[in-house]
């Protein structure tokens, strides 16, 4: 069973995603990524599927033509876990590689 991270490595851990928020009452963080049209978002979202199947964990997210709103939180622990850092991590190089 996954465990939620405590204040002190959730503190840490947020320290180094400065591009996602805390979102407190979900004890989830948040993430908007604007691409430059619908292609580009759903070619994101493809890439990010292929990830969310291998380390079984998934995100929560919507996307709105070239707007994707993630969410993510570990829904077996009830809050944030190191999944859900991984999967950050793995999103922002994603991101980061256009
Ligand atoms: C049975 C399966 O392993 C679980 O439901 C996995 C699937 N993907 C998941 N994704 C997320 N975000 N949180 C989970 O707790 C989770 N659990």
């Amino acid at each position: 069973m996954i465990e939620a991270l405590n204040e002190t490595d959730r503190t840490e851990a947020l320290a180094d995603l400065p591009e996602w928020d805390h979102d407190e009452a979900r004890d989830a963080i948040t993430r908007r990524i604007v691409f430059a049209d619908f292609i580009e978002a759903f070619g994101f979202m493809t890439q990010v599927a292929l990830i969310a199947e291998r380390m079984n964990h998934h995100p929560e997210w919507s996307n709105v033509y070239n707007r994707v709103d993630v969410l993510l939180t570990t829904h077996d622990a009830g809050g944030l876990s190191a999944r859900d850092i991984d999967m950050a991590q793995a999103i922002d190089a994603i991101v980061g590689e256009d």
